[in-house]
């Protein structure tokens, strides 16, 4: 009897730094802070069986994950202030200071829409780099050691 192939899961971890504020909350969040965020990136697909070759018995090299997770998110966000679009007065505020580092959002900078953004950024470019071999399985976004969410493949 034929055996199913084994689907496996890698996760990379990469940490960065930003400044957010959650313009309507009704407690401390609504004020400028920041967080070192963490996103675990998971990737699932099957283990590579191919001797002599670099990424033998791998799934994916966590450096492509890094790779492309560095190019995406972290440089980008990091030493970013993540702003929504609709907090127009700190928006307007940010983009008086000269080269200052910003990055407007469609939504405001919850952990749950930042992950979601981040989610909707890094699929395609994984499908485009690995086609349909691997997927996009999850992304876990840490705002505070005690604080995540999780993004899930549908
Ligand atoms: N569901 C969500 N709730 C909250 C979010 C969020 O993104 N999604 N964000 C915040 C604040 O921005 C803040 O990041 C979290 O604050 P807090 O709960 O105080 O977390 P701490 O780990 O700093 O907790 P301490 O107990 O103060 O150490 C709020 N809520
Ligand atoms: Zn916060």
């Amino acid at each position: 009897m034929a055996t199913t192939p084994e689907v496996i899961s890698v996760t990379r971890r990469l940490e960065f730094d930003s400044g957010h504020r959650i313009p309507n909350h009704d407690g401390q969040c609504r004020h400028l802070h920041g967080h070192r965020y963490a996103i675990e990136v998971t990737l699932t697909g099957a283990i590579a069986d191919h001797p002599g070759q670099a990424d033998d018995g791998m799934v994916l090299d966590f450096g492509d994950i890094k790779r492309l997770t560095n190019q995406y998110i972290v440089e980008p966000w990091d030493h970013a202030f993540l702003v929504a679009k609709e907090d127009i007065g700190l928006v307007d505020f940010l983009g008086s200071i000269p080269d200052h580092k910003t990055v407007v959002m469609e939504q405001v900078p919850t952990v749950e829409n930042l992950a979601s953004a981040a989610f909707k950024i890094l699929q395609p470019v994984f499908q485009k780099a690995f086609g349909a071999r691997l997927v996009l399985s999850s992304i876990r976004l840490y705002e505070t050691p005690n604080c995540w969410a999780d993004v899930s493949h549908s």
